[in-house]
């Protein structure tokens, strides 16, 4: 069967545009990408300045791109890698999901649940005023922490599948911060793609 859109679940949330497709890859696919990229990606961990204060990032991170625009944020500057024929393949799959063409993929490795991702939109001036985003979650469920940025009582969490796909598109970065908590239980790695279009 082909899972790409079967139950796709559309986040009912304000001044949001957010889906959530949990069988986006059979566990089969889900599993083999998951061991190859954790593998074979040349996972590095960059040091980011927040507030004045130099620390190395809590997780791994690559990025991957079909141009040579760099993409940066946090005080990081990332060079793209050139996509190798599994992250093509997983590309056309989000691309066919999104609706358009993604030029490019930032992974992320958290090894444990020590590591995290500090609340943030992803709003960078290089994915243009709507940014559309495909992000695959591989491994180890983790939770993924939504709140509004002036609406305080809104705000939810959804735990994304091995194999899932959350789409976020529309005004979600204007409005919205996403985050992935730390957790204290002792649970191994979780990989995620996040196809972005970077200009
Ligand atoms: O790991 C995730 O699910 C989210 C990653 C993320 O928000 C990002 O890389 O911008
Ligand atoms: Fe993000």
């Amino acid at each position: 069967m082909n899972g790409l859109f079967s139950h796709p679940e559309k986040l009912d949330l304000p001044d949001s545009d957010i889906t959530y497709f949990p069988n986006f890859l059979t566990k089969m696919e889900a599993d083999q990408y998951f061991n190859t990229l954790l593998a074979t990606v040349p996972w590095q961990q960059d040091l980011i300045t927040v507030f004045g204060k130099t620390h190395p990032q809590p997780r791994l991170t690559a990025l991957y791109g079909n141009n040579d625009k760099l993409y940066s944020y946090s005080n990081i500057t990332m060079y793209p890698n050139s996509f190798t024929p599994l992250l093509s393949a997983l590309k056309d799959k989000a691309d066919t999901v999104a609706g358009l063409s993604f030029t490019s993929c930032l992974l992320n490795l958290y090894r444990t649940g020590k590591d995290s991702n500090g609340w943030h939109a992803d709003n960078e001036k290089e994915l243009g005023l709507h940014p559309v985003i495909a992000s695959i979650s591989l491994g180890e469920e983790r939770y993924f922490h939504l709140k509004h940025k002036t609406k305080a009582a809104q705000k939810h969490k959804i735990r994304l599948q091995h194999g899932s796909l959350l789409l976020m598109k529309g005004e979600t970065q204007q409005h919205w911060l996403h985050q992935i908590p730390k957790t204290t239980k002792a649970i191994k790695e979780r990989i995620n793609l996040t196809f972005r279009v970077i200009n």
